[in-house]
């Protein structure tokens, strides 16, 4: 049921209760009902059921503002999306990734031609913008861990004095500066865009990536970046790859045992995209090999278990999915999921859409 004129949107807040941007939220709440499913109503069977019987009312959006909580109903996927009521428009959500989404189907579910934010097509909006900063400089740590060897050296100062002190004699000989070296970049999106940008500027870095859209050249020229139509070229060209690209929504894996035999001897790779996107065997036969002689990985294949002989190799840095993790990225996560929310059931164009030429497109198909 359409709401009656001076009767408030419903809005779906799940997960947990918005703990920086307090004051946006008195407005947003003002401005909106809110309703806060419980922790049980949030499993995925309770919530179905919920959905089911319209417990919720004809809510227009799905708030989701922290990553970590909100997410206990699985995956939004051909089951659960046709419950979701057809008044809701917009799923605006904390975090960069949208694996846990079929955003194809939220964005076909039904849409019609009049509008793509016209009931009942769903855009879906990530706040990932918020985490641009955090994650890149986190895959710089990581780059020059690769080439440093930043893990056997914290290690060895921790272990033992016979560690540290062959480690002080051993790694300089296997350490390099980054600098005048190849960092191939694989995913030119904003995250990919500012660490190959960070790279440049901090280490000259020569710059070279792939992706499945060549960027404007005036962004190019920015980071004299040159695109690379082969992504197997691209990784014969790199002295270390970075892999920032979302995951692919079948869950296929882009970094395999034949990808990375295109790689350099002697090269080094770093992944603060997607676990799902590597095969981390494939990684440890890689280093046992020598083609790679530097790995960071932040995510992991069957995270949160992280890979036991990736675990073993001192080449190899590993750190528990922590790099968008800092304070600013969440008051930025709460604060552009409300701000998108609050654009488009104001009859505005949202600010950071996931999945809006989809939406665009399958209506199209419908005209
Ligand atoms: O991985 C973290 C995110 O999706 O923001």
């Amino acid at each position: 049921m359409a709401p009656q004129a001076g009767e408030k949107l419903i809005v779906l807040h799940i997960g947990d209760p918005v703990k920086w941007n307090t004051e946006l939220y008195a407005r947003f709440s003002q401005d909106f009902t809110v309703v806060r499913p419980s922790a049980e109503e949030r499993q995925r069977g309770e919530f179905m059921k919920a959905l089911k019987e319209g417990r919720w009312g004809n809510f227009a959006a799905i708030f989701r503002p922290f990553w970590n909580t909100g997410g206990e109903m699985g995956r939004w996927d051909e089951e659960l999306i046709p419950l979701v009521p057809s008044s809701c428009r917009i799923f605006a959500s904390a975090g960069a990734g949208f694996d846990w989404a079929d955003v194809d189907i939220l964005a076909q579910r039904g849409s019609t031609p009049r509008s793509p934010f016209s009931k009942p097509g769903k855009l879906i909006i990530t706040s990932a913008a918020a985490s641009t900063e955090s994650v890149s400089d986190f895959a710089i740590f990581l780059i020059l861990s690769a080439f440093r060897n930043l893990n056997w050296c914290t290690t060895s100062a921790r272990l033992s004095p016979a560690a540290f002190t062959d480690c002080h004699t051993h790694s300089a000989a296997i350490s390099h500066n980054p600098r005048g070296h190849t960092l191939g970049v694989i995913g030119l999106g904003n995250i990919g865009f500012e660490i190959a940008r960070k790279a440049y500027a901090a280490f000259h870095m020569k710059i070279v990536y792939y992706d499945v859209l060549r960027k404007p050249s005036t962004k190019e020229a920015e980071i004299d970046a040159q695109y690379i139509s082969s992504l197997d070229e691209m990784l014969g060209m790199s002295d270390c790859v970075v892999l920032a690209t979302p995951a692919s929504p079948d869950g296929k894996k882009l970094i395999t045992k034949e990808r990375l035999g295109k790689m350099k001897m002697g090269s080094r790779f770093v992944n603060i995209a997607r676990g799902s996107l590597v095969d981390d065997e494939a990684v440890a036969d890689a280093v046992e090999e020598g083609r790679l002689v530097g790995v960071g990985m932040d995510v992991h294949e069957h995270e949160p278990r992280v890979n036991e002989r990736l675990k073993v190799l001192r080449q190899v840095t590993l750190t528990a999915h922590n790099a968008g993790g800092t304070l600013q990225t969440h008051i930025g996560f709460e604060e552009l999921a409300m701000r998108n929310i609050d654009a488009v059931l104001k009859g505005k164009q949202p600010l950071t859409p996931v999945n809006m030429h989809l939406m665009i497109s399958a209506v199209k198909e419908k005209l």
